[in-house]
């Protein structure tokens, strides 16, 4: 017998997050044995490096046989790949879940093809950095930010317990919504934010050829932190918008009527009007400074360190 929440551990993907995990897991003790797997033989070698799992596996249905809790910690993209791999080896019993930015296509892509016998929970820290790879990983990822955890109408409440208690075993505050509701939340407080700094850095790059290389030399402002959002990881992003469309472009709409707005204050001298907003979105990130959910820098979310060894940048 053992006193870990879930003796066995299968980690399919051991980039930021899945490394993170694994880290934080076993110094926490939430675990006896973590099985890795990744589709790259090199991701996967230098996990095994790092020292990161008891046991490596190519495939990751290998991985997963045996294991009490499998979380797939791939791009979104990739959902669908993880759960047709891993469906035959499953043990009766496990619980599997993931921690991809978005959460209604991940339900679509991975649900059907997972046994009865399993409980499937998708789940999402509301945590990362721009840097991807095991050598980005950190144990204390996850402390005191959130993870929103997505129970359906089959979720057992025993199910959902250990999967919350293994989250706020890795110090995350969990909260619990439907997967519709956290893309709508995720397309605004995240996704949209991305996606701005994906376009003024790439409007800025347009413009050095006016500016003649000022741009970037005098880039200690905001638009600094524009660009460590907008060095996030291209394969990842890409597939956050290709899999949230409807919310991201529910929440887009929005955002461009409000820059209109603005536009028109702007060219008709309307101070008070600029006054007034600026004023209301000063009072919202000191809210947000409150809540304790955020580093006091002026950024989207929380720097970090690069990793001594780039891994898949
Ligand atoms: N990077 C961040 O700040 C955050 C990312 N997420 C989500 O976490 C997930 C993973 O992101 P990161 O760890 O940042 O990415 P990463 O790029 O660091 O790691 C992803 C790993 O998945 C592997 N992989 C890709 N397809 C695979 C497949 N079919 N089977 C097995 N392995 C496969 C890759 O080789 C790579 O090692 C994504 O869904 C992302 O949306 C969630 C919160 C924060
Ligand atoms: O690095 C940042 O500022 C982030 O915003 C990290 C992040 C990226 C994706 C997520 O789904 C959650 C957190």
């Amino acid at each position: 017998m053992t006193d870990a929440l879930f003796p066995r551990l299968a980690i399919i993907g051991i980039g930021l997050i899945g490394s993170s995990i694994a880290r934080a897991a076993r110094l926490n003790g939430l675990v006896d044995d973590i099985a890795i797997s990744d589709l790259s033989p090199v991701i996967l070698k230098r996990a095994e490096e790092l020292s990161l799992g008891d046991s490596y596996h190519a495939a990751a249905g290998d991985a997963v046989a045996n294991a009490d809790l499998v979380i797939a910690c791939v791009p979104v993209g990739a959902a669908e790949a993880v759960a047709e791999a891993i469906a035959p080896r499953l043990k009766p019993g496990a619980i599997v879940s993931d921690v991809g930015s978005v959460k209604g296509s991940v339900v679509r892509q991975m649900k059907p093809h997972l046994p009865d016998n399993v409980q499937f929970i998708p789940a999402h820290p509301v945590a990362g950095t721009e840097y991807s790879g095991p050598d980005a990983g950190f144990a204390e990822l996850f402390v005191n930010r959130w993870s929103i955890v997505c129970p359906d109408e089959d979720t057992e409440p025993g199910s959902l317990d250990r999967l919350v208690a293994f989250w706020a075993g890795m110090g995350a505050n969990v909260e619990c919504m439907s997967a519709e509701r956290h893309d709508l939340v995720l397309a605004i407080t995240s996704h949209l934010p991305h996606l701005i700094a994906y376009n003024i850095v790439g409007t800025a790059a347009d413009l050095e050829k006016v500016t003649e290389s000022e741009v970037m030399k005098f880039s200690a402002g905001g638009f600094r932190d524009f660009t460590r959002i907008a060095a996030s990881d291209p394969t990842m992003w890409r597939d956050v918008f290709l899999h949230n469309r409807d919310a991201v472009l529910e929440v887009l709409g929005r955002f461009q009527e409000d820059l209109f707005a603005l536009q028109r204050q702007i060219r008709w001298g309307e101070g008070d009007r600029l006054y007034d907003l600026f004023s209301r979105t000063r009072a919202i990130r000191r809210g947000i400074l409150t809540l304790g959910q955020d580093a006091p820098e002026a950024d989207f979310g929380r720097s970090h360190k690069a990793p001594s060894k780039p891994s898949s940048e």
